[in-house]
């Protein structure tokens, strides 16, 4: 749905809990959203896509269970993502991201899209919103076909795989591509957000702001979350 001031998506902002104390989830995550978070980001890692290991759907279940109304916006980094989706389905997630680079090493091959459409519609027919993810150094061109059948595209503005990395300027640009494609889609950008790097991706279209040591590492979470949303609504306000 659009804000009331612009066409583009509303800003939703979504504190990764990877950053958080996992002895204490719940607490935490409840936190965050009292602070204003729109979103929980869930970053699952399966020590193969990713050189690290998180979690997985039973911790999503528990989730679930403790907070039955939040949106919990689950970024599958794993190799085999059609594995996941009936367990997350069930589990509770509200949105399954999956990485384009498990299905697609070549952008214009027919087959390997057919694949991505079916996984596609697997996930709908499971119930979740669907997302995207492309790493670095994936075209932001090859996401554009799918579009249509897209709730979110999420760009990584970090190679995946740990919290408290160093924002990739030159990589967000890839928003710009897909926002030039889409009014409606969720652009979501990931990794060494914060209110330092938050315009060089508000300025490309980018709605979706996940943050993890910046929200999770302050004493005033509720400052830099406002902080994250007036750039992007100020943005938005812009086009
Ligand atoms: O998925 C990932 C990293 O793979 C991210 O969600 C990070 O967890 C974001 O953390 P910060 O870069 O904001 O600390």
């Amino acid at each position: 749905m659009g804000s009331a001031m612009t066409d583009r998506p509303a800003c939703k902002i979504s504190p990764s809990i990877l950053s958080s104390d996992f002895a204490r989830l719940a607490e935490e995550s409840q936190r965050m959203l009292a602070c204003g978070a729109d979103w929980l980001h869930v970053d699952v890692m399966d020590g193969h896509f990713v050189p690290n290991l998180t979690l997985g759907a039973p911790i999503v279940k528990s989730l679930r269970k403790n907070l039955p109304d939040a949106f919990l916006d689950c970024h599958l980094m794993v190799s085999n993502p059609k594995q996941w989706v009936p367990d997350f389905a069930k589990a509770g997630a509200s949105l399954y991201s999956f990485h384009l680079e498990c299905l697609m090493d070549d952008g214009s091959s027919e087959d390997q899209a057919k694949e991505v459409d079916s996984l596609i519609d697997l996930i709908k027919e499971s119930g979740m919103k669907v997302g995207i993810a492309i790493k670095p150094k994936t075209p932001a061109e090859w996401v554009l076909r799918f579009l249509p059948k897209l709730d979110m595209v999420l760009v990584l503005t970090v190679e995946p795989g740990f919290g408290g990395q160093k924002f990739m300027q030159d990589v967000v640009g890839k928003c710009a591509v897909v926002r030039a494609a889409s009014k409606d889609v969720d652009i979501q950008v990931d990794g060494g957000l914060s209110p330092s790097t938050i315009d060089a991706a508000a300025a490309v279209g980018a709605n979706v702001i996940v943050a993890g040591s910046a929200i999770f590492g302050s004493d005033k979470p509720q400052d830099v979350i406002g902080a994250l949303r007036k750039s992007v609504e100020d943005h938005a306000a812009k086009q």
